[in-house]
């Protein structure tokens, strides 16, 4: 009952610009996604609207233009970028006679066929069924105030019902074994803390380079790849820094605007050993045109789950894609360390690397928090490109 619906693998996008300053980015970024989520993106339809309004696909000929666009690409599925509540969903399926979905399915989608653990593939679910939740909660409503409310119980609400209630169950399952997956995780740092191992977490955008870095310092075989959120569960290595001194290093799952918020729920949990880390690595593609939103993006979340206090270096990545970019250390008016220059794929500004790495960890003091270099307005990498 809880399956993931099957969706096909051609796909019109569909995106109204409503005025977002970033529209065409998160078009790019939408196209990414279906990349990853393994779909063929073989035509898109986009148009221009002052302001969002549910009632905008009703009468302005857009619906037929895409249902033009279906009939001569023949595709099996069509993604909006922008919410759609399910009434909506459903009303367009029907003219369209073709699967609807929006972003967020389709980030749900592509986390559920990634989910490898046990504990990411619990977050997923849950994220999943919260996602169902709410739509069959606003689907109830909805028919409520169609038959006038007390009294008038028909057979479709009380299915309704039951699957609220069984969902509803299961829900409750999963975050009963989410937290005893939690409280185990707890009870592996607390050993940890305990030798007082240095540990570090990698945070950053997805598609940054989080996990190329990982397996370059770690010498492990972490899944890297050219796709959105190619890592979903944590994993820590060990790793040696100098005579007497380690760390535990943790590649961790990428972020993304608009990340559904059921899903930034569900991976609370895991991000959550971000927040005991001793320093934060906030890897960061500066080939990327919109490196500077993705670092604010990240920087939402960090504070969300309360790591904005930790020490954090900015390192930039993939400085083999930007000419004139070399490997070198950035510090701020105090002399505190806020940023690093480096090629993952290449290791070139490795050494630096490992060299701030080593005298955090024995001092303590060297790097600066994100909080600290907020305010700055300095942008090291535009004076040096
Ligand atoms: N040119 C170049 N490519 C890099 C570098 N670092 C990573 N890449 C590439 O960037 C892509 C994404 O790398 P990953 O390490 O999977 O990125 P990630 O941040 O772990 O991504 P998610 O797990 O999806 O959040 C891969 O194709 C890497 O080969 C680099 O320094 N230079
Ligand atoms: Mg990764």
């Amino acid at each position: 009952m809880f399956d993931r619906p099957e969706i096909g693998n051609s796909v019109v996008l569909v995106a109204i610009d409503f005025g977002d300053i970033d529209f065409l980015e998160s078009l790019a970024e939408l196209k990414e996604l279906a990349r990853s989520a393994g779909l063929s993106v073989v035509a898109e339809v986009t148009g221009k609207r002052d302001r969002p309004d549910p009632a905008y696909f009703a009468g302005t000929g857009k619906v037929d233009e895409v249902g033009y666009c279906l009939k001569s690409v023949d595709a099996n599925l069509v993604i909006f970028n922008h919410q759609l509540s399910p009434a909506q969903e459903r009303n367009l399926e029907k003219r369209l006679e073709c699967r609807v979905i929006d972003r967020t399915s389709l980030i749900l989608d592509i986390f559920a066929q990634r989910a490898q653990s046990h504990e990411g593939k619990l977050q997923v679910e849950l994220a999943q069924l919260e996602h169902l939740m709410t739509r069959l909660v606003r689907g109830w409503t909805h028919l409520e105030r169609q038959k006038g409310g007390i009294g008038l119980r028909g057979p479709g609400e009380t299915q309704l019902e039951t699957d609220r209630r069984l969902i509803g169950k299961r829900v409750k399952l999963l975050k009963d074994r989410l937290a005893k997956a939690k409280m185990q995780r707890h009870v592996q740092r607390g050993a940890r803390h305990k030798g007082k191992v240095f540990s570090v977490s990698i945070v950053g955008y997805t598609n940054a380079g989080k996990s190329t870095l990982f397996n370059r310092m770690t010498k492990a075989q972490a899944y890297a790849a050219n796709q959105l959120f190619a890592t979903l569960d944590t994993t820590s290595r060990k790793v040696f820094l100098a005579e007497g001194e380690n760390m535990v290093l943790s590649d961790t799952v990428g972020f993304i605007r608009q990340l559904p918020h059921s899903l930034v729920a569900a991976f609370r949990a895991t991000l959550e050993e971000t927040i005991h880390a001793d320093l934060l690595l906030h890897v960061v593609d500066a080939s990327h045109p919109l490196r500077d939103q993705h670092i604010i993006e990240v920087n939402k979340v960090l504070k969300e789950i309360e790591a904005d206090q930790i020490p954090q270096v900015i390192v930039w990545n993939k400085i083999d894609l930007k000419p004139g970019l070399e490997h070198g250390v950035e510090t701020d008016e105090y002399g505190k360390i806020h940023g690093v220059r480096v090629s993952s794929l290449t290791g070139d500004g490795f050494d630096l690397l490992r060299a701030i790495l080593r005298d955090q960890a024995t001092t303590g003091t060297i790097v600066a928090t994100a909080k600290e270099s907020v305010g700055s307005d300095w942008s090291p990498l535009d004076e040096q490109a």
